[in-house]
């Protein structure tokens, strides 16, 4: 997937990453990925285990800077900034959420949904009641003054993904987003997210090795071994291993 050096990022693409090369002690975990993700698209990056998808975030997000490659974000390159304007950048147009729910516990959960809009400056108020209404948009309004202590992990869950909605991101990362979720709940807050990242024309880039989960999204980029890959090379090679594990 080499793009040659000349190419200009697209004007369409709120995010794109050009060759990027990542390891992590030592070990390759991401090789020569070129991507672009379109506005307002949910985009899948799907593979198996230990594939790269969470090193691919990572680096999309500016939580990872790139050992090679390029990363850009509306024209703008995130590969080439300082740690402190990555971190008003993941700030202020991104939300990300984690495979397990990562709640401050001092705080309820209506602090906790209000927490990135009080960090941008957004006023006490204001803050209050976007969280209380995304809340109720997620059938959890009735959480909002419980502590995540008190919450079941799929509830905690469901606070994550909501803190994430109510702060309005540019892209909103998700990876295995669904994880500690019952399958029932898992397809009910998966709906919920990409109905209101597609109301609010939020642009998704979610990791995910479930096919159901990468069904809903608009297009599906997959990674075998840090690399990208059509989706006929990683069945081809899941199928593979399945059948020399049942002989
Ligand atoms: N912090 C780390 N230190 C060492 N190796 C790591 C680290 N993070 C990831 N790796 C390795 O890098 C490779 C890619 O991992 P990554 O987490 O990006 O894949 P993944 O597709 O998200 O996997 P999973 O579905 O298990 O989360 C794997 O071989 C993994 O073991």
């Amino acid at each position: 997937m080499a793009v040659p050096p000349d190419i200009a990022p697209p004007d369409n693409d709120v995010l794109w990453a050009r060759s990027l090369h990542h390891t992590h002690s030592g070990s390759p975990a991401l090789t020569d990925v070129s991507l672009g993700v379109r506005e307002s698209e949910i985009l899948a990056v799907t593979g198996p285990r230990g594939s790269g998808k969470t090193t691919l975030l990572g680096c999309l997000s500016g939580r990872i800077v790139p050992e090679q490659g390029e990363v850009w974000f509306n024209s703008v390159p995130v590969h080439t900034m300082g740690a402190l304007s990555r971190e008003r950048l993941r700030r202020d147009r991104f939300a990300w959420i984690s495979p397990e729910p990562d709640l401050v516990p001092e705080l309820t959960v209506w602090e906790n949904t209000a927490l990135p809009l009080l960090l941008r400056g957004e006023g006490h108020r204001a803050a209050k009641a976007t969280a209380l209404e995304w809340l109720e948009r997620l059938d959890i309004g009735a959480l909002a003054r419980k502590r995540p202590a008190a919450l079941l992990q799929s509830e905690r869950q469901r606070v994550a993904i909501t803190r994430a909605l109510a702060s309005a991101p540019t892209v909103l990362f998700a990876d295995e987003p669904t994880a500690p979720l019952h399958r029932a709940d898992s397809v009910h807050v998966l709906r919920t997210l990409t109905a209101a990242a597609r109301s609010h024309r939020t642009t998704v880039v979610l990791a995910t090795n479930d096919a159901r989960t990468a069904a809903l999204a608009d297009r599906t980029v997959t990674l075998l071994d840090g690399r990208r890959v059509s989706s006929a090379q990683a069945e081809d090679v899941e199928g593979r291993a399945a059948c020399s594990l049942s002989v």
